[in-house]
């Protein structure tokens, strides 16, 4: 390269120079070419480089051809040409042989724009100079045309604009010289070339400059931007002030005119200026560019509107508008048209006249908002609150619903298949579809599950859907506070939704899918906007057939809904709600249930879910048992699904890194996947020591195993001082109605041991203690008072009760045992922690004996009406006593 930068320097007079187009290409890629200066020779004429492959006709090839064109012979070859060139009549400001490569871009190029290029290097090695060596290109608006991509043709805008193109060191800059029009195309070779076009001059004539009208409209045009700038001098602020009148003097070309207005306003039209561009006659594009400022002082004047409005400062709001204007200009290039809103406007009655079975209320509703929504300015905030509003409205399936479907057989296959055990629930299940059957429908109807975690009432809710063939919808409720989760908010609000049922409908694409409602016991409460009203409102079928929902502001027919809620306790279900619906309980699994849920339930459906092969991983039943057993304390299936998806994990990651091909879980090995066991026994002493008594509770989470435990501290009296007082202290989180209970067993025990055993005076030789392990977990109810007494006598008579025993009632002060909750569910518990016998309220008799009997196999159970019959069962060694009951 070097070699010939010095040849080219040390050639004197002007030169034009024929190299091949490899070398070319290379002086190219190094941005030499433009940088002409440097080869610059001592005459401080222009040296010019002509690529071999273009840019020359045919004969002045051959003429370089036959001179070995090579950089050896340059200045041979150079002087040669240069007699070529002089010779040529070609014009310094137009490219040779009327051709130039076609620059298709989204900018307007009026005379004397002037700017940088981001040329590719496909068109820099093959631009066209001209006889003096200046570099030409064609600019033309290509609307849908990326910028630096082939032109498509002609079939865009044939007129466009001649730019003399040069190399600043660092860009390339264009100055736009004339208004040119394209004669002929001529064909590309590859798709990636840039098109070359044969162009001629499109002047105005000549004689028009001559019309006093062009005086007349650019005095017009001078006018009205003095006015404008009067009116709205805050739009000029820092900037420079032009004097029209002055340049239009000094320029004396209204071509120019065009280019110093337009980037004084920054306008940015391209299709307006392309038009102006074509218009051949000066005074009709004066005129045009005329409409243009007047269509922007519009602007300028709603500009100044919006910032009266919103106290912003004109050039802020100028700025929005500018942005807001690029964004529709940006939409326009892209195909996004500015008829967008027409086409929603048309899909939108379209889709309204696809909706046959809409309520005409309803459809009055969407009709107006098709109006309002066509007087709105695309460009206000309105306008997508609008769209928003007719996209809800339009896509909820008004009048649409899945067909009713009633089969029992088909819905008790569907229950079985999916449940374990449950039967009495699926039996209510079959009669309430068979309501339904009789009926046409279940409308009108709200079940509610009750059961702690894990007991299937979700899974249940599904099915059902699946008996009814009906489409599934859930959420939870569980510490909703807002209203309007269920209601919806007002569109006033940013980001508004309608509320979860109208959600519900618009997700299932029916008017009647089946709703589940979880955790309507934890929803939350509030004085104002109140989430449980709402709900009785969506529930209540007295009232849901026209519910408004905020956001919707129409009413919606939900009465064809199949509300299910869930709740773990029904204590806290809003009044209003529970009388509307029907509860059906589900209290827990007994182990041996749960061994079956977890064997041919849990671990198929998780093995598939984790694509695990049932070939890869065996489960003995000893592990399954262990899992129920030492690994949870559940009535419910969750704790165990979450163990049955640890076992799944650490097989998959065992698979597939290739440590294990296959699995088989035995107890030897189980402890590798889950750790050690979490609960060794439920059961803290194998026999009970004295003042030790095993309770059974009740709550949420199900039955358990209660120990109330009572030691006792003798009292010695002492000199100084007063003389210390039997009491009772109470510890273990024990809530209100359980201290009191605790206080009824003391009094009652001090009375019931007097009646037993006079002589006996420990009671008023002792402070007691009662505790109830598992101290941090709180513990309520009345039901442990036979316990607590049982507890405190124990003590007393230094008499442990019978081993294996476990009991349960209320104890009134009198001695009464009086009826308690959760029988199943604390049988139940029994059953888990190994207890044989249970002693239960007498009034609890028929709870007890309808349970079914793999729950009551295995338990030995007593009833008590009075104490004295507990009693009986708790101290045999010490029956005797009670002899003296009857003296
Ligand atoms: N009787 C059963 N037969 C088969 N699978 C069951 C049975 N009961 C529960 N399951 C399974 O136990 C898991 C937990 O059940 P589900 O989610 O329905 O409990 P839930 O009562 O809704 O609990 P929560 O109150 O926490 O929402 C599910 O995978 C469910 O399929």
């Amino acid at each position: 390269m070097l070699s010939l930068t010095n040849k080219i320097k040390s050639i004197k007079g002007p030169t034009s120079i024929l190299i091949k187009s490899n070398v070319y290409n290379r002086l190219n890629n190094n941005k030499n070419i433009f940088n002409l200066n440097s080869f610059q020779n001592n005459n401080k004429s222009k040296i010019c480089l002509f690529n071999e492959n273009n840019g020359l006709k045919q004969q002045k090839l051959n003429y370089c051809k036959k001179n070995k064109s090579n950089e050896d012979n340059v200045e041979s070859l150079s002087a040669e040409l240069f007699k070529f060139e002089n010779k040529s009549n070609q014009r310094k400001d137009w490219p040779i042989n009327n051709e130039v490569l076609i620059y298709p871009t989204t900018l307007f190029c009026f005379k004397g724009a002037t700017g940088n290029l981001n040329l590719m290097n496909v068109y820099i090695s093959k631009l066209i100079p001209n006889s003096g060596g200046k570099s030409f290109i064609g600019v033309f608006y290509a609307k849908n045309q990326p910028i630096n991509q082939p032109f498509n043709g002609l079939g865009e805008k044939s007129v466009g604009a001649l730019a003399q193109i040069t190399y600043n060191g660092r860009n390339y800059e264009f100055e736009t010289t004339k208004r040119i029009r394209i004669k002929e195309l001529h064909p590309v070779q590859n798709p990636n070339d840039p098109q070359v076009a044969t162009i001629e001059p499109f002047d105005c004539d000549p004689e028009e400059y001559n019309d006093p009208r062009v005086k007349e409209t650019v005095e017009k045009i001078n006018q009205l931007v003095l006015k404008i700038q009067e009116l709205y001098p805050d739009i000029y602020k820092g900037r420079q002030v032009i004097d029209f009148k002055t340049q239009i003097q000094t320029n004396e070309d209204p071509e120019l005119y065009f280019t110093s207005i337009i980037n004084y306003y920054g306008l940015n039209d391209p299709d307006e200026f392309q038009e102006i561009l074509e218009t051949r006659s000066i005074i009709k594009r004066l005129e045009k560019l005329y409409d243009l400022i007047v269509k922007e002082e519009k602007s300028f004047k709603k500009q100044q509107e919006i910032s009266e409005e919103s106290g912003e400062t004109a050039s802020a709001a100028q700025k929005r508008i500018f942005l807001l204007e690029q964004l529709k200009k940006t939409k326009q290039l892209l195909g996004h048209e500015a008829d967008e809103k027409e086409r929603a406007i048309e899909k939108y009655n379209s889709k309204l006249a696809s909706l046959v079975h809409i309520p005409e209320a309803n459809k009055k509703v969407i009709q107006e908002e098709i109006s309002k929504f066509s007087t709105i300015d695309p460009l206000s905030a309105e306008y997508s609150l609008s769209k928003n509003y007719l996209e809800w409205l339009l896509n909820l399936p008004w009048g649409v619903f899945t067909p009713e479907f009633f089969d029992l057989k088909y819905s008790k296959d569907v229950l079985d298949s999916d449940h374990y055990g449950l039967n009495d629930i699926k039996q209510r299940i079959l009669e309430f579809i068979s309501i339904g059957h009789l009926k046409g429908s279940v409308q009108g109807k709200i079940i509610c599950f009750i059961g702690p975690p894990g007991t299937g009432k979700t899974s249940i809710a599904k099915s059902i859907a699946k008996c009814l063939k009906k489409e599934f919808y859930r959420f939870s409720v569980g510490g909703l506070v807002d209203e309007s989760e269920i209601k919806g908010h007002r569109r006033t609000y940013i980001g508004a939704m309608p509320g979860k049922i109208i959600q519900a409908m618009k997700l299932t694409q029916t008017s009647n899918p089946v709703i589940l409602i979880d955790e309507i016991d934890k929803i939350g409460k509030r004085t104002l906007g109140d989430p449980s009203s709402a709900l009785l409102e969506v529930l209540d079928p007295e009232q849901n057939s026209s519910f408004v929902d905020h956001y919707l502001d129409t009413t919606y027919d939900f009465s064809k809904v199949l509300f299910i809620c869930t709740a773990n306790s029904e204590k806290n279900i809003p009044m209003a709600l529970f009388d509307r619906m029907e509860i059906i309980h589900l209290t827990g699994y007994v182990e041996e249930e749960q061994f079956q849920i977890v064997k041919n339930f849990i671990i198929p459906k998780t093995l598939i879910e984790c694509g695990i092969k049932p070939d890869q991983l065996t489960i003995s039943d000893e592990v399954i048992k262990q899992l129920v057993k030492f690994y949870s304390r559940e009535v419910g299936i969750r704790e165990l699904e979450k163990l049955v998806e640890k076992i799944m994990r650490k097989t998959a990651l065992g698979i597939v890194n290739g440590t294990a091909e296959k699995v088989e879980l035995t107890t030897e090995n189980v402890e590798e996947f889950l750790g050690i066991p979490s609960y060794t026994s439920d059961r803290y002493y194998e026999t009970t020591p004295v003042g030790v008594v095993n309770g059974l509770a009740y709550n949420t989470r199900g039955g358990s195993t209660l120990y109330i435990e009572s030691t006792a501290e003798k009292l010695v009296s002492s000199l100084s001082g007063p003389p210390k007082e039997p009491s009772l202290k109470t510890t273990g989180k024990l809530g209100e109605v359980m201290s009191e209970s605790s206080t009824i067993a003391y009094t009652f025990a001090k009375n019931f041991l007097y009646t037993l055993d006079p002589k006996n005076t420990f009671f008023h030789t002792h402070s007691i203690h009662l505790h109830s392990p598992q101290g941090d977990q709180a513990k309520e109810g009345p039901s442990a008072g036979v316990t607590m007494a049982t507890s405190l006598l124990s003590l007393a008579l230094n008499e442990p009760v019978l081993n294996d025993l476990g009991m349960t009632g209320e104890l009134t002060i009198t001695g009464k045992v009086i009826t308690i909750g959760g029988v199943k569910e604390k049988t139940i518990a029994a059953k888990r922690s190994g207890l044989k016998s249970i002693i239960i309220p007498t009034n609890n008799q028929t709870s007890f004996e309808e349970l079914p009997d793999y729950i009551k196999n295995g338990i030995d159970v007593k009833y008590a009406k009075e104490y004295k019959d507990v009693f009986e069962i708790a101290f045999p060694n010490k029956k005797y006593l009670l002899e003296n009951l009857k003296n």
